[in-house]
């Protein structure tokens, strides 16, 4: 299981036990010498840049009084690598996000995130946050099962690929480094025996005795291993994204130079794959579990196929290049193909699966369409591209709203599979790609809205076995152990009335709601981020917008914001070291999420034109994958000068790329070497 893998890779990750002990102000804080931090530290202690949180020492325990509105929270701290930079940003973008800005490391994966409000830690420290009278929080599984019930209510709009692809956003740019709660585990005892129920690593999803599900089941507590939390000095706990921050395609190519290294073929600018059937698949890990960029990749079929296709797309891309550029070596083909799959990425996750989620007036009101000709202006040296805490561990968390309980198996949905029993290597099987996207394409996704699937409630990662965990409560329990503020705070914070009593809510959630909540909560200022912001009415009446709720909307719109402007390789920009010559980008224009699946899954002949709609939505109609245009490689094509089609490459650029290419010659050296080493391994 990729989740209990990820524990025992991570076990010196967390603090030690002695530490909980330690209240007060700065017991977490001053664990300098406890770098703790997992594979390959250095633990240079460098402190990057100024104002590491330290104001964060006066932060309130109740939480009644949050900090100013909007502080932007800067985190940033001593971190565990330290990157050497030849330039800053480099020709191609470093695997692990460093080198991309002035501060080396922001952004770049193994640091923490960063935070849109200041966290309201119980002790101010680390401890997850409790009521405003003290009062204990109500158990997350009893929320759940008041609130989160399932109705089935299918989306109007948007498809499951839709859904997908969030998900597929979501392992870009943020992964904690914990384990998934598990019933009856070894936290369940720990954090009992702790005063306040939760100790640096461990809390608990406490099941209530008339729980309809678990209680038959004999389970009584889910055991959270909290998240691991950076290494730094700063005031308060703050977690640790193991993937970059930006949305660079990590989970293509990994997100530090091993797994880069381990995902490529050394050979033609390749990904590694396996030939089942005559089509390529993606490759085996040492346990024989599908292998990418991201551990994630088997969390569900659906994934394991879009993965798939990626893994395709990018190959189909080197083969390309090299019969236009045989003079190119492996590692300038690999760079290559890695920028116009992430181009291709960042386009159509901007221009056409954004404004379904935030909707089409905040895409143009924040200016978040790429440029549709010539080059974008937008980049910002100043603007900081890591992900938010509360938009991580909340914000865009509730998009688990989306998912259905079952999954189609091709187009007519007369062919289902639960969603968490579907094993993710059944895409290895005649035409199941296939099968698992179509699916996707034509089956609905469910609205945005307060209602949850048993299935991710009861049985997550069950994997045939009579229960499972449950999704629902451990993200209520993440925004608790990291300290998130509560619903009110975020009102504030987006531009609503904070509310002083409970009728305060009434403005966008049902009376019977906040009934609900009233037997839940002691106080409207215990409200959790996450549950608050599901009970919101829609706000979009138009239906265009997936999101729902104003206290989820301000949040992500900023979070894209960031990733777009704080990016220095973001696609469009005429400022990025190596920019697309104008021809390159109109090719890259052509591209969009049904091309993509068109152009690598065999058998697949018709799709939706807009890969994210429901059939009939604006005139969504079904096409043949020949009608839809393709990119032409050509302007790829270089004279051995350097030079490429339609190219107006400065000389500067040019001698960039002399540069990257005898630079990387001797990395290449360096990976075949290590390739060797590690044959027994990778066959
Ligand atoms: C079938 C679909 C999905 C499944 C089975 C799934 C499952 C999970 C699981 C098991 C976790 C780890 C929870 C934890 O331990 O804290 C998680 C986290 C998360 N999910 Fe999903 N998810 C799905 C779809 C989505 C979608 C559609 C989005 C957003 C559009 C999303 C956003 C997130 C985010 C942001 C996290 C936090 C990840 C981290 O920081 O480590 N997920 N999901
Ligand atoms: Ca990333």
């Amino acid at each position: 299981q990729w989740y209990s893998r990820r524990r025992s890779q991570q076990q010196q990750a967390q603090p030690t036990a002695q530490q909980t002990s330690s209240g007060g102000g700065n017991g977490y804080g001053s664990r300098s010498s406890n770098s703790g931090s997992s594979g390959g530290s250095s633990g240079s202690g460098s402190n990057g840049s100024s104002g590491n949180g330290s104001s964060g020492s006066g932060s309130n325990s109740s939480g009644a009084t949050p900090a100013s509105n909007d502080p932007t929270v800067d985190v940033s701290c001593p971190r565990s690598r330290s990157p050497s930079c030849q330039g800053v940003p480099p020709p191609f973008r470093p695997n692990d996000g460093s080198c991309h800005k002035a501060d080396r490391v922001l952004g770049m994966s193994g640091t923490p995130y960063t935070r849109v409000r200041r966290p309201v830690y119980a002790d101010g420290v680390h401890a997850p946050r409790v009521g405003v009278t003290r009062a204990a929080l109500p158990s997350p599984r009893e929320v759940v099962n008041r609130l989160h019930i399932d109705v089935d209510v299918p989306n109007p709009v948007v498809n499951h690929f839709f859904m997908n692809w969030g998900q597929l956003v979501a392992h870009d740019i943020t992964l904690l480094d914990t384990a998934f709660p598990e019933a009856n585990s070894g936290c369940c005892a720990e954090s009992l025996r702790a005063a306040n129920r939760a100790t640096i690593t461990c809390a608990r999803i406490d099941i209530p005795n008339n729980d309809p599900f678990f209680r038959r089941h004999g389970v009584t507590c889910l055991g959270v291993q909290r998240s691991a939390s950076n290494t730094c000095q700063t005031s308060w706990r703050e977690q640790r994204n193991m993937v970059t921050h930006y949305l660079d395609a990590s989970h293509v190519y990994g997100s530090d130079p091993t797994k880069a290294r381990n995902l490529r073929a050394n050979q033609g600018g390749l990904l590694r794959f396996r030939t089942i059937n005559g089509e390529q698949h993606l490759p085996a890990d040492p346990q024989g579990d599908l292998f990418a960029g991201d551990i994630r990749v088997v969390v569900t079929a659906m994934l394991s196929a879009v993965h798939t296709t990626l893994l395709r797309e990018h190959n189909r891309i080197a083969r390309t290049l090299a019969g236009l550029n045989p003079h190119w070596d492996d590692e300038r083909l690999y760079q290559e193909a890695r920028r116009v799959v992430i181009a291709q990425w960042q386009q159509i996750t901007y221009r056409d699966w954004l404004p379904w989620l935030i909707g089409h007036d905040a895409v143009a009101r924040n200016n978040l369409r790429p440029a549709q000709s010539g080059y974008s202006q937008a980049y910002s040296a100043q603007t900081d591209p890591r992900t938010a805490n509360d938009f991580a561990s909340a914000a865009f968390r509730s998009f688990h709203s989306l998912i259905q309980n079952n999954i189609w198996l091709g187009r007519s949905g007369r062919q289902a599979g639960t969603v968490v029993d579907t094993p993710a290597a059944i895409v290895l099987q005649n035409n199941m790609v296939q099968a698992v996207v179509e699916g996707m394409l034509y089956q609905p996704s469910q609205e945005q809205d307060q209602y949850m699937a048993d299935q991710i409630k009861n049985r997550m990662f069950a994997n045939g076995a009579a229960f499972g965990g449950d999704l629902i409560s451990t993200d209520i329990i993440r925004g608790r152990e990291h300290g998130l503020p509560s619903y009110n705070d975020y009102r504030q914070t987006c531009g609503l009335r904070r509310a002083t009593s409970w009728n305060g809510f009434s403005d966008l959630i049902s009376a019977r709601n906040i009934q609900l909540l009233q037997t839940l909560y002691a106080h409207p200022d215990d409200v959790d981020y996450y549950v608050g912001g599901l009970l919101e009415r829609r706000f979009d009446t138009s239906n265009t917008a997936t999101i729902t709720s104003p206290v989820f909307q301000c949040v992500v719109v900023d979070q894209f914001r960031r990733y777009k402007e704080g990016d220095p390789y973001f696609y469009d920009l005429a400022s990025s070291p190596r920019p697309f010559t104008p021809a390159q980008l109109q090719e890259i224009r052509k591209q969009t999420a049904s091309k993509l699946m068109c152009d690598n899954i065999r058998g697949l002949n018709t799709v939706p034109r807009n890969a994210f709609l429901k059939i009939g939505v604006q005139g969504n109609s079904e096409v043949q994958c020949s009608q839809l245009p393709g990119m032409d490689f050509t302007p790829w094509q270089e004279n051995r000068s350097g030079s490429q089609q339609g190219s107006q490459q400065s000389s500067q650029q040019r001698q960039s790329s002399q540069r990257q290419t005898s630079g990387t010659n001797s990395q290449q050296r360096q990976s075949s070497q290590q390739r060797n080493a590690q044959r027994g391994w990778w066959g």
